[in-house]
């Protein structure tokens, strides 16, 4: 089964009397454990469709079924505790709170979101360090860090509550182009691994080489499906 199926989705946006048609009916599934990038120039829709599959944002009309569950159903609370539960969050500036340590950031969703118990943290923050190599950075704040290090204790931390999702906007943006292919590799490492479905919206060459399944939007619709066999 299909972990992501979108049907006929659409997003306006209004600003004033103006309406933007930002998504324009798009329909696409993604499996679990896949390795996907939508890509398309400035203002195609990327983002926007980034923010819908992961609940942030609801669709104008057309249905969205994430992990079995339709989220157009879902009112605000149960949207943020379905996005708790299933869908991680990396971004391309890191995001990481700068008062906390890497592993106080790689914690803190599992006090706030999860509430999960202490030694079970301990356990899964633990690992975790290990699994992204950060183990012998973990008392050092975001400040203290390399873009590298940074993005790799943000990518533990979008995993850190199990999602079955990681979505990316633009993750290696701010990498040089060698830490940037360790954050790839470090990602379909983990994919192999655990199975967590990676999703991306990029614009960086070295992504769009290592993904499997390419999304190419236009002006708000998907313009060809690449499942890799023929990708450039
Ligand atoms: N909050 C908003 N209000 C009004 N229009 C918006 C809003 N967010 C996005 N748009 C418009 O929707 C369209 C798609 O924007 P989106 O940010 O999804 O594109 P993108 O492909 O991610 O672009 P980029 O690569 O520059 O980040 C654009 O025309 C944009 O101006």
């Amino acid at each position: 089964m299909s972990l992501v199926v979108a049907e006929a989705i659409t997003k306006d946006y209004q600003t004033g009397d103006i309406i933007i048609r930002a998504i324009g009916g798009i329909s696409f599934a993604i499996d679990p454990a896949s390795f996907v990038s939508f890509i398309g120039p400035s203002g195609s829709g990327k983002t926007t469709l980034l923010n819908i599959i992961g609940c942030l944002d609801a669709p104008t009309s057309g249905r969205l079924t994430v992990a079995g569950t339709d989220v157009g159903t879902l009112d605000r609370r149960q949207g943020a505790a379905f996005r708790g539960a299933n869908i991680g969050f990396i971004f391309q500036d890191f995001n990481l709170l700068p008062v906390l340590t890497a592993y106080e950031n790689i914690e803190y969703p599992l006090i706030m979101v999860q509430k999960v118990p202490p030694e079970e943290r301990r356990r899964r923050v633990t690992a975790l360090l290990e699994t992204v190599g950060m183990a012998d950075q973990a008392k050092k704040r975001p400040d203290q860090l390399s873009g590298g290090q940074k993005q790799r204790v943000a990518i533990a931390r979008a995993l850190v509550t199990n999602p079955k999702i990681v979505l990316a906007d633009e993750p290696t943006a701010n990498l040089d182009s060698h830490t940037a292919h360790t954050v790839i590799e470090l990602m379909k490492k983990i994919r192999d691994e655990r199975r967590t479905t990676f999703i991306f919206s990029t614009h960086d060459q070295k992504l769009v080489d290592e993904v499997e399944i390419l999304f190419t939007l236009e002006d708000g619709l998907l313009k060809n499906q690449n499942n890799g066999e023929d990708k450039p």
